[in-house]
């Protein structure tokens, strides 16, 4: 069972926060935005339950572990990166391209997200041409960095291997049905996992977008699906009641009545920093839409502790502070007793690392509760595959609730089609 639990006691009756009244205000329009949901289901709904993308996922992780792949470098960006970037930093090891042998279940990954030349040398100085698989993920099948890295990439393998070998070691992610990737993958007799035509890439961490790289180090996605289903089948219980709903009538409530448009995600956990990244494309590009929207953060506890919590706690009232707080670490430390006669050092031996940064956690929490800042809390008992795949399955459902809210299409992207077309233009691309 996935232990992830959201709660919103700091944002109800705390200075700043929400009356009663204001979620009795929108409980007619949340559960119509539930029942929309679970009655006309969006593509991402069925994913928990669907076991061909785990399965072909899966299948191609062992060939290429069993290939004996030294690199694999995931191509792609937006939400054909983030999600599989957030899910290796939770849940492998921080060196995990440094590790050697057992320790390490697969190839080093590698992700070629942006068009910095800096970042994808480095990638190509440390790859092994001769153990190299390439696995290059875009569900339109033609934005153009992720184009642009595969073609550099493409070619420091035709060189190295030949055209033969470079096909034999490249999988294509892409919509089964149209675009430029498929027919590349068809003219080169390339490997292809589907992305559906029905899951946007924001949507898309429970399909072999985020599968396959999960697989290849050796997680297990079973887990991460079980703790997605695991939510679809509370949502679908507990409807406008269930905790993820709830908080989308929290969050647009804090925006809309009590102009709070700052959506801040600070998880108390190093591995979650790529989390609250992918929770940004997420919330931003599904909302930000008409003028609406709320604008989501990323912070790291207690990291920015030490750099942003001055702002939230005697800043502009602008903001929601969203901890997400672990239960159980994956690892502590024992902080061994020295120095007890100085007491600003001495009082820390004995106590835990872990201890410390929940005990700062609670303590953020308390200090932003107490100063009149509203906050809410997503605890989950440890990071781990069923948790993870839990918290993906709840933050698309609320942030689809929440579009309805505001009652904008949760599911495109208008806005950054011009800056497309002018950059389109200036390298000339036909048509454009
Ligand atoms: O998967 P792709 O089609 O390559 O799209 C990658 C990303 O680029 C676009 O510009 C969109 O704004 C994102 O929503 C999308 O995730």
């Amino acid at each position: 069972m996935a232990e992830v639990t959201f709660d919103y006691e700091n944002l109800q009756g705390v200075e700043g926060g929400l009356e009663d009244g204001d979620l009795d205000g929108v409980r007619p329009r949340l559960k119509e935005a539930v029942d929309g949901l679970l009655g006309d289901p969006p593509g991402f709904m069925r994913l928990p339950k669907t076991r061909e993308y785990a399965e072909s996922s899966v299948s191609l992780a062992e060939e290429i572990r069993g290939s004996g792949a030294t690199d694999f470098v995931h191509v792609g960006i937006g939400g054909s990166a983030l999600g599989p970037m957030a899910v290796h930093r939770a849940l492998n090891h921080p060196y995990y391209n440094m590790l050697s042998g057992e320790a390490r279940r697969g190839p080093r990954v590698h992700f070629a997200e942006n068009t910095d030349p800096a970042t994808l040398s480095a990638v190509l100085d440390v790859a092994d041409p001769g153990g190299t698989w390439v696995n290059v993920v875009t569900k339109s099948g033609s934005t153009a960095e992720t184009m642009a890295n595969f073609l550099v990439i493409r070619g420091f393998l035709v060189d190295a291997l030949g055209s033969f070998g470079y096909q034999g070691r490249t999988v294509a992610t892409t919509d089964p049905e149209k675009g430029f990737l498929k027919e590349i993958s068809e003219r080169e007799d390339l490997r292809v996992l589907p992305i559906p035509a029905d899951v946007g890439g924001r949507f898309s961490v429970l399909t072999p977008v985020g599968l396959l790289p999960a697989a290849v180090t050796g997680l297990d996605v079973g887990a991460m699906l079980a703790g997605a289903a695991q939510c679809v089948d509370e949502v679908q219980e507990q409807g406008p009641e269930h905790q993820a709903v709830v908080g989308a009538a929290m969050h647009y409530l804090m925006d809309t009545q009590r102009g709070r448009n700052v959506r801040v995600m600070m998880p108390y956990a190093d591995s979650l920093e790529r989390l609250a990244a992918w929770f940004v494309q997420l919330w931003a590009e599904s909302l930000g839409k008409e003028g609406k929207g709320s604008t989501p953060h990323g912070a790291v506890g207690t990291t920015d502790q030490h750099s942003q919590v001055q702002l939230y706690m005697e800043g502009p009232q602008d903001k929601v502070i969203e901890i997400v707080e672990v239960e159980d670490h994956p690892k502590d430390l024992s902080i061994p007793k020295a120095y007890e006669d100085l007491e600003g050092v001495g009082y820390l031996g004995g106590h835990t690392m872990a201890e410390l940064l929940n005990v700062e956690c609670d303590a953020t929490r308390k200090a932003l509760t107490e100063a009149g800042r509203p906050n809410s809390t997503i605890k989950l008992g440890a990071v781990n595959e069923e948790n993870l795949g839990y918290l993906f399955q709840a933050l698309e459902i609320q942030t689809a609730i929440t579009g309805d809210l505001y009652g904008v299409n949760a599911f495109d992207q208008p806005g950054v089609e011009a800056g497309k077309e002018i950059t389109y233009k200036r390298m000339g691309r036909p048509g454009h």
